[in-house]
C-alpha cells in the first residue's frame, strides 16, 4: 500500500474458493499499479498483489494444488504512474515485470500508438519471456520492419504441483484503432490457420486456457474460439479469461467450458478455481469433487481482503520483494510528482455514477464549464464536440492533481476544427454521433460501408468510455434505443440465492454473472451506474437558443479521436470536409491539458 493510501475499512467477506487449480487474474490495469489512492476500498498496490500471490503459491505448494497468474492487457494509459512520464511508461514496466505472471497478453491499449506497442517489444515481452502469447497480433521488428509474431502463438506447459497438462492461448478481440507497426489478425482467419488447428489437436491436454483481451459475453470472438476447440475437441476442459470491457463478469459457454473476466484499474482481482481435472501427479490435499467444477471470487484490491484470503495480518502479510516493489512505486510517483495539486476540486463529478445531464456529473461539469471557457477566446461562434470515452474516471472532492488529470483523461489526441461550417449542418452533428433523432446509426454505417468514410478506425459507440464496470442488467439506462437489456433506475437492488444476508455498509459492484450474485468478495450496498451519450458537446460565443440570432457559419471543433465520424457525420448532412481541409486548434493541447489549465485557473484550495 502506498504511504497515502487511505486505510481499507472492514467488511463482511465470502471465503476464497479454493480448488485443485487456482487462478489469480488481472484485466485493464490501465497504469494504476499505484492503486487507488482517493478510495480506501480499492488501496492496495502492485507490491501488495506480489505478496498476496506469493502466500497463495504457498498454500498451493503445502497442499498440493496449483495456482497460476494470468494478465489480459491495457496495463497503460489512465494512470499518471505510467503517463506522467517522459517517456509514457518509464517506470511501469520494471515495477510491473516482478510479478510472476503465467499467461500474459496484449489490450487494444498497448497498440494505439507505436511506441506503446514498441514498449511490448522492447520491455514487456523480454520480461515474460516465457508467458507473453500473441496468438493474433503481429508487430513490425523496430529494427528490420519485418513483420513477426510479437510473442509466441501459444504454449503447452504443466502445472508444478498437479502435474496438469495446459495448451494457452493469448488473443486481442478484432481491434482496428492500432497503430499502422502491428496487425491485428481477425480472430475468425486466426482459428483457420493451421498452427491453430495443431494446437488444439495435441494429444495428452488436460485443459484449454485461452486468456485474451476479449469480453467473456457477446463476444464472437471467444464464441468462434470455444466452437474451433470443441469442433476439434468435445470434452476437454476449457477455462477463459477475458477483459476490455472493465466489468465483473463471468460466462458458462457449458460445464467443461467457463470464463473470468476481472473488472478493471486494479479494482479487482479476480479468483477462478477449478477442481476434477485429469492431474498427473497425487497428493492432492483438497477435498475431491465429483466431476469437473468451477468457482470464482471477484477479491476488492485492499489489505483488509488480501490480509484475510491470505490468512496473514499487517505484521505477516508484506514479503520482501512486495515491500520493494510497493517503494519503487513511491519512488516514481514521488519523482513524477503526481500528488502536485492544480487546484481542488469543490465536490465529486461522477462519469456514469450520476445522471447525466446533472450536477454531479462529470459530461455536464465538461460541456458546460470546461469546453465553453477553453474554446470562447477567439469570439468566434463554435460549436465543440468531444467522446465521451476520451474522459475514463471520476473526480473526487479535494486536490485536484498531476495524476488526476491523467486519471481522468490519459490520451494524446489533440483538437482539430473544420471552419466556416454552415450551422444548419454543424448544429446536427452531435445528434448524429448520439445515434439521436430521426437517422440512426444504421444509417451512417450504411454510408460507411459505401466507402464514404477515409478511415473509419473506430466503431460509433466506441466513443463512449467502456460501460461502467457491472453487468449490463444492473446498468441504468437513459437512452432507451441503446441497450434493451437494462434495468430501468425503479427496480431494486439485485438480491439473489447466493447474497449472504449480513447487511453491506461498503458501497460498490454488486456483480450479477451465469454463477448467481455472490460473486464479489466484499458484500456491497449497491452504487448505480447510469449510461452515457456516445459525445457530448458546447456551443461557444453563441446562444442555440435564439433562434433568430443563429450564426450563419461557425467553426466545428472536435477531439481528434472523432475525426472521422465528425466528416463523416457533415458529409451525411450535405457538408463535404476532407481531413486536409480542417486544421489544428488550440495549439496542440491534449483533454489532459484543457483539464489542468482549466482546474488551475478555477478551482483555487482553501487553505
Ligand atoms: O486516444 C484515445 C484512445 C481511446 N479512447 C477511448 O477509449 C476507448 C477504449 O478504451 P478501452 O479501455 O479499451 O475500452 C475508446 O473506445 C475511446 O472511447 C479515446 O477517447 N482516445
Amino acid at each position: 500500500e502506498q504511504p497515502s493510501a487511505p486505510a481499507p475499512i472492514s467488511a463482511p467477506l465470502r471465503e476464497l474458493p479454493w480448488g485443485q487449480l487456482n487462478f489469480l487474474h488481472t484485466t485493464d490495469t490501465h497504469g494504476w499499479h499505484g492503486g487507488h489512492l482517493q478510495e480506501p476500498q480499492y488501496s492496495a498496490d502492485w507490491g501488495d498483489y506480489i505478496s498476496f500471490a506469493k502466500h497463495l503459491h504457498k498454500r498451493a505448494d503445502e497442499d498440493g494444488s496449483d495456482l497460476l497468474l494470468i494478465d489480459t492487457g491495457d496495463r497503460v494509459e489512465g494512470n499518471g504512474l505510467y503517463d506522467a512520464s517522459n517517456p509514457k511508461g518509464k517506470y511501469t514496466f520494471d515495477i510491473f515485470k516482478h510479478q510472476n505472471i503465467d499467461v500474459i497478453t496484449s489490450g487494444n491499449h498497448e497498440l494505439y500508438l507505436s511506441n506503446s506497442s514498441n514498449n511490448e517489444y522492447y520491455n514487456t515481452v523480454p520480461n515474460f519471456k516465457q508467458s507473453y502469447i500473441a496468438s493474433n497480433l503481429d508487430i513490425q521488428n523496430p529494427k528490420t520492419g519485418e513483420l513477426e509474431p510479437l510473442a509466441p502463438r501459444y504454449r503447452k506447459f504443466t502445472t508444478k504441483n498437479q502435474g496438469i497438462r495446459i495448451i494457452s492461448f493469448g488473443f486481442l478481440f478484432n481491434f482496428h484503432g492500432n497503430a499502422n507497426n502491428t496487425v491485428v489478425q481477425p480472430v475468425q482467419e486466426t482459428v483457420k490457420e493451421q498452427w491453430f488447428q495443431d494446437a488444439i489437436r495435441i494429444k495428452d491436454v488436460d485443459l484449454f486456457l485461452v486468456a485474451g483481451h476479449v469480453p467473456v459475453r457477446n463476444s464472437e470472438e471467444y464464441d468462434l474460439i470455444y466452437k474451433a476447440i470443441r469442433n476439434a475437441r468435445w470434452d476437454t476442459p476449457i477455462v477463459f479469461f477475458g477483459g476490455h470491457t472493465h466489468i465483473r463478469d463471468y460466462r458458462k459457454w457449458e460445464k467443461a467450458a467457463q470464463g473470468i473476466e476481472s473488472g478493471r484499474y486494479m479494482e479487482t482481482l479476480g479468483f477462478l478455481s477449478m477442481s476434477g481435472l485429469n492431474s498427473e501427479k497425487k497428493g492432492l490435499v483438497v477435498p475431491e469433487k465429483s466431476g469437473l467444477s468451477y468457482q470464482r471470487l471477484y477479491i476488492d484490491n485492499n489489505l483488509h481482503s488480501l490480509h484475510h484470503h491470505s490468512g496473514t495480518n499487517a505484521t505477516t502479510f508484506s514479503t520482501d520483494v512486495g515491500k520493494n516493489v510497493s517503494q519503487a512505486i513511491y519512488q516514481a510517483r514521488n519523482n513524477l510528482n503526481l500528488d502536485h495539486a492544480f487546484g481542488c476540486a469543490p465536490t465529486d463529478y461522477w462519469l456514469s455514477r450520476a445522471p447525466y445531464p446533472s450536477d454531479q456529473s462529470l459530461l455536464s461539469w465538461l460541456e458546460k464549464s470546461v469546453l465553453p471557457d477553453t474554446f470562447s477566446g477567439g469570439k468566434t461562434p463554435s460549436i465543440v464536440i468531444t467522446n465521451t470515452g476520451a474522459m475514463r474516471f471520476d473526480i473526487f472532492k479535494g486536490p485536484f492533481t498531476i495524476d488526476s488529470t491523467f486519471l481522468v483523461s490519459p490520451f494524446t489526441s489533440g483538437f482539430r476544427k473544420a471552419v466556416n461550417v454552415p450551422y444548419k449542418a454543424a448544429s446536427q452533428v452531435l445528434q448524429l454521433l448520439n445515434n439521436e433523432g430521426p437517422i440512426l446509426l444504421e444509417d451512417l454505417l450504411a454510408l460507411k460501408e459505401q466507402g464514404l468514410d477515409t478511415m473509419g478506425t473506430h466503431r460509433l459507440d466506441d466513443l463512449a468510455p467502456p460501460l461502467p464496470p457491472v453487468n449490463l442488467a444492473t446498468l441504468i439506462d437513459q437512452s432507451p434505443t441503446k441497450h434493451a437489456l437494462f434495468r430501468s433506475e425503479q427496480q431494486s437492488p439485485i438480491e439473489g440465492p447466493g447474497v449472504v444476508s449480513d447487511k453491506p455498509n461498503i458501497p460498490g459492484y454488486t456483480t450479477v454473472d451465469d454463477m448467481g450474485s455472490d460473486g464479489d468478495d466484499t458484500i456491497h450496498e449497491r452504487i448505480k451506474f447510469y449510461d452515457v451519450p456516445n459525445c457530448v458537446g458546447a456551443s461557444v460565443n453563441f446562444d442555440p437558443a435564439d433562434k433568430t440570432g443563429a450564426p450563419e457559419k461557425i467553426d466545428l471543433v472536435y477531439n481528434e479521436f472523432v475525426q472521422d465520424w465528425v466528416l463523416l457525420a457533415l458529409r451525411f448532412l450535405g457538408v463535404k470536409y476532407e481531413k486536409e481541409d480542417t486544421r489544428s486548434a488550440l495549439d496542440g493541447k491534449t483533454m489532459t491539458d484543457v483539464i489542468s489549465d482549466w482546474v488551475g485557473e478555477h478551482w483555487k484550495c482553501e487553505n
